[in-house]
Formats: C-alpha cells, structure tokens, sequence
C-alpha cells in the first residue's frame, strides 16, 4: 500500500515562484528514502505539503488513503497526528525538562496522563535517553538534543516520520547515529522521508534517493 503519493504536483508560492513543478512519486508503506537536491530546490516545500503546512497549487498529495486537497479542515489535526516531523533546529523549549517536551504531543492529543508517561518513557529509551528525562534540553549536547526532538516526534507513534535537514548540525558520526534512529524506527514498520544535503551520508545509506532539481524531480522515481 502506498503511504504518500504525489501525483503531478505543483505548488507556486502566492509571489509567483514555482517551487515544485509536476512532481509524481509513490513512497510504499513501511519504504526509508532521502530527499536531496540544492538549495531552494524544493525539498521543504516538499515535506511542507505532506504535513499540511502548505497546500499544493496543482495536483493531489495523498497519505494513506486520503487525499490532502479533499481533507475536511476537522481532520486536519487528525491527519497531523499520523505524521511525526523532526527539523534541524528540533525546536524544544529550554524552559521545561526533556521530559516535558516529549509528552506535548501526547498532551495535545488527550492522552490520559499515565499512558502518555508510560509512552514518553519508551520513546526515550528508543533514543537513549531514559536518565535524561528531568534534565532541563539546554544541559544536553546537540546529538542529545536532536535525539530528543526524535522522541517528541515518535512518541505518538506516527505512521510516517519526516525529517528536515536532521543532521544538519551534527558531526558526521553524530548524524550517522541519527540516521540510524530513523532506519530502527523505518525497521519497525515506519515509513520515512528524510530531507538532507549531506550527499556523502546519504550514499552510506544505500536508500532510495529522491532528487529535486529547480522544483522537478530529476531521480529517483
Ligand atoms: N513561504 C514561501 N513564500 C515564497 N517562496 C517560498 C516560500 N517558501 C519557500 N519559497 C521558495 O521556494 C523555493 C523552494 O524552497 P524550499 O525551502 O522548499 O527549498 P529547499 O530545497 O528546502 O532549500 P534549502 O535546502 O535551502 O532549505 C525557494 O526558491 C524558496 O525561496
């Protein structure tokens, strides 16, 4: 079964830039590929569409069964859910412990308080961080809270996981444990996109390499 499709999508930006341009691929449930290309290629535009954070101009993105352009705005939250996004600058909140930055979305969700502590500590221990959980993120080195910000996103166990430019900070064997993360989490029955341009990461990888160039995708189809 397909977990995201794009079928000859396009999204121009409201000052008339063409971001993405006729942009067909399916990533099959339970698939782990890369998404490269230069800068202002596309790539988060890419990753945007998916998450609902922007709508395509043309064409239809489907997750699952759904398609995002038909989805009623009740489901949007819903639909958000299913996803677990990870960014580059993971975004955590330095006034809170590790801990309470990893239950928000459960929180958010309604979870009720013990099942979502129960479920905070699983996704820390899956990072490697179970000691960590009272410490405030800002004690924390940046691989450590990156790993963090990949607990928050898997804590709800999402069926598709997506990563901006994850490494993007991290030394080479930092992002190395990164990405191996993903692939635990892909070999569990995740489905995962992750954007990057650390070209020599990805070829150690051996994934399937989505290539934008200028909004098109040029490979990897
Ligand atoms: N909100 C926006 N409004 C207008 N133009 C935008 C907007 N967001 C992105 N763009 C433009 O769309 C193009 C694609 O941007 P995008 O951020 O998707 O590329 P990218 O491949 O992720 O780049 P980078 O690797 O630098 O993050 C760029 O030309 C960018 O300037």
């Amino acid at each position: 079964m397909a977990a995201i499709q794009f079928l000859n999508v396009g999204k121009r930006y409201s000052e008339g830039h063409d971001a993405l341009i006729g942009v067909d691929f399916t990533l099959e449930s339970g698939e782990m590929a890369f998404l490269t290309g230069h800068s202002g290629a596309g790539k988060s535009t890419l990753l945007k569409l998916i998450m609902l954070m922007e709508r395509a101009s043309r064409g239809h993105v489907l997750v699952g069964d759904e398609d995002l352009g038909a989805l009623p705005r009740r489901l949007v939250s819903w639909h958000r859910r299913r996803i677990g996004v990870v960014l580059q600058n993971h975004q955590l909140l330095f006034d809170r412990s590790v801990f309470a930055n990893v239950v928000m979305p459960l929180e958010i969700a309604g979870y009720a308080p013990e099942d979502a502590a129960r479920r905070v500590r699983a996704a820390l221990d899956k990072v490697g961080l179970l000691n960590r959980e009272k410490h405030n993120p800002i004690t924390l080195s940046s691989g450590e809270q990156q790993r963090v910000g990949i607990a928050r996103a898997i804590v709800h166990k999402p069926q598709v996981l997506l990563a901006d430019e994850p490494t993007g900070n991290l030394d080479p064997e930092l992002s190395e444990g990164v990405m191996r993360l993903f692939e635990q989490f892909n070999r569990i029955g995740t489905t995962v996109l992750i954007a990057s341009h650390d070209l020599s990461l990805i070829h150690r990888m051996r994934k399937r390499t989505l290539v934008l160039k200028n909004g098109r995708l040029v490979s990897g189809v």
